[in-house]
C-alpha cells in the first residue's frame, strides 16, 4: 500500500526548477533515505508529499488522498531541516501542546525518553543545546503516533551519541510498523537506517535502489592523468578521454596506480579523485536516453558501452 506518492511532480521557483518529474512512491513499512546534494530537491519533494507546496506540474498524493486534506495530515508526523521552539515555553509544555492536537498522543515521559530527553522535560526550551532542541524538534514529529513521518536531514548538527540515540528511536518506530522517509546527506546514515535509498540530484531521480547498490557506486574513484596509450589496467569500471586528460573511473584506485607503475607507463599530472555520487549517478545515466540536461562534457562523451553496472563493490560511506 502506497502511503505517499509523486507522479510527475515538478516544482518551479521562478527561474529554479527545483524539481523535475519526479516518480516516488513510499510504500507502507518502508524505511526510504532520500539522499542527495545541497540543493538536490529534498526539502521540495517533502514539502510536496505532505502539502506544504504544491507542484506546478503532477500529482502528490498523501494516504491516497490531497496532501493538504486535514485528515491525512494528522496520520504524517513532521520534522522540517529548520524548527523554531518558543524559548520560554518548557520542554514537557512544547510536547504537550502539540499532543493536544492529537487524539491518542504517545504519553510524554515516553516519548521523551525514547530521544533521550527525559530528564530535560522541565527545562525551557531556550536553554537547550542546538543537538537537544533538534532532538526535540525529531520527538515532536512522533507525538501522533503518526503512520507515515517525514525527517528533513533529522541528525544535522547533533554528536555521535545523540545521532545514535535518534537513529535507535527511528528504528524503533520502524520496527513497530511505521513508515519512514528521510533525507541526508549522509550515505552512513542512510545505510544505518534504511533499505532503499533515492538519490536525487538537481530536481531528479538519479536512482532508486539499495542501499548496497547505491554504496557501490559511490565507492567508485576518478584517476586522471596524461598519457597517449595506457595497457589493460584492473578494476576499471570506465575510461573517458576530455581535453587530453584520460578520466580512469575506478573501484580501487591504488591497485590501478600500482599497476600503472609496475606497467612502467608514460604518464604526467596525475589526479585520484572521490568520484561524488552525484556525479557517478550522471555518468551512469548518460547516453541511456534519459541523460539529465546537467550532465557534463564527460558524461556526454562517454559510450553506452563504458558505463559501470549499477552495483560496483568495494564502496565507502561517503558524504555528498
Ligand atoms: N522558496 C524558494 N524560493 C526560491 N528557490 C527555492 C525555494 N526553495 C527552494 N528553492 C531552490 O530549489 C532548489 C532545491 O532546494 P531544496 O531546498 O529542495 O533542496 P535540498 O535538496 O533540500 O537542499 P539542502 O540539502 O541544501 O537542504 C534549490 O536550488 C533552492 O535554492
Amino acid at each position: 500500500m502506497t502511503l505517499a506518492r509523486a507522479e510527475a511532480a515538478s516544482r518551479r521557483y521562478g527561474d529554479v526548477l527545483a524539481l523535475d518529474r519526479v516518480d516516488l512512491d513510499v510504500r507502507a513499512g518502508e524505511l526510504v533515505g532520500l539522499l542527495g546534494p545541497n540543493g538536490a530537491g529534498k526539502s521540495t519533494l517533502m514539502n510536496l508529499l505532505v502539502g506544504l507546496r504544491r507542484p506546478s506540474s503532477g500529482r502528490v498524493e498523501l494516504f491516497g488522498g490531497d496532501p493538504r486534506d486535514p485528515a491525512s495530515r494528522r496520520q504524517v508526523g513532521v520534522t522540517p531541516q529548520e524548527t523554531g521552539l518558543p524559548g520560554t515555553l518548557r520542554v514537557g509544555e512544547v510536547v504537550d501542546f502539540v499532543s493536544a492536537h492529537y487524539p491518542d498522543p504517545v504519553p510524554r515521559g515516553e516519548l521523551l525518553d525514547r530521544f533521550g530527553l527525559g530528564d530535560l522535560h522541565r527545562r525551557q526550551t531556550g536553554g537547550l543545546s542546538g543537538g537537544q532542541r533538534r532532538r526535540l524538534a525529531v520527538a515532536l514529529a512522533f507525538v501522533g503516533r503518526p503512520r507515515l513521518v517525514l525527517l528533513d536531514e533529522p541528525t544535522t548538527g547533533l554528536d555521535v551519541a545523540a545521532r545514535h540515540t535518534l537513529w535507535g528511536a527511528i528504528r524503533a518506530f520502524h520496527s513497530d510498523g511505521g513508515t519512514v522517509l528521510l533525507s541526508s546527506h549522509y550515505l552512513e546514515e542512510v545505510e544505518a537506517l534504511a533499505h532503499r535509498v533515492v538519490v536525487i540530484g538537481q530536481g531528479r531521480v538519479l536512482a532508486d535502489d539499495t542501499v548496497d547498490a547505491v554504496r557501490g557506486i559511490v565507492g567508485v574513484r576518478r584517476v586522471s592523468l596524461v598519457a597517449d596509450h595506457l595497457p589493460d589496467l584492473p578494476g576499471v569500471v570506465r575510461t573517458e578521454r576530455v581535453d587530453g586528460r584520460l578520466h580512469l573511473l575506478t573501484t580501487d584506485a591504488d591497485e590501478l596506480v600500482r599497476a600503472l607503475v609496475t606497467a612502467g607507463a608514460a604518464f604526467t599530472d596525475l589526479e585520484v579523485r572521490p568520484t561524488s555520487l552525484e556525479e557517478a549517478f550522471l555518468a551512469i545515466t548518460s547516453g541511456d536516453g534519459s541523460t539529465p540536461e546537467q550532465s557534463t562534457a564527460e558524461d556526454r562523451q562517454a559510450t553506452a558501452e563504458d558505463r559501470p553496472a549499477t552495483a560496483v563493490p568495494g564502496g565507502r560511506p561517503t558524504t555528498v
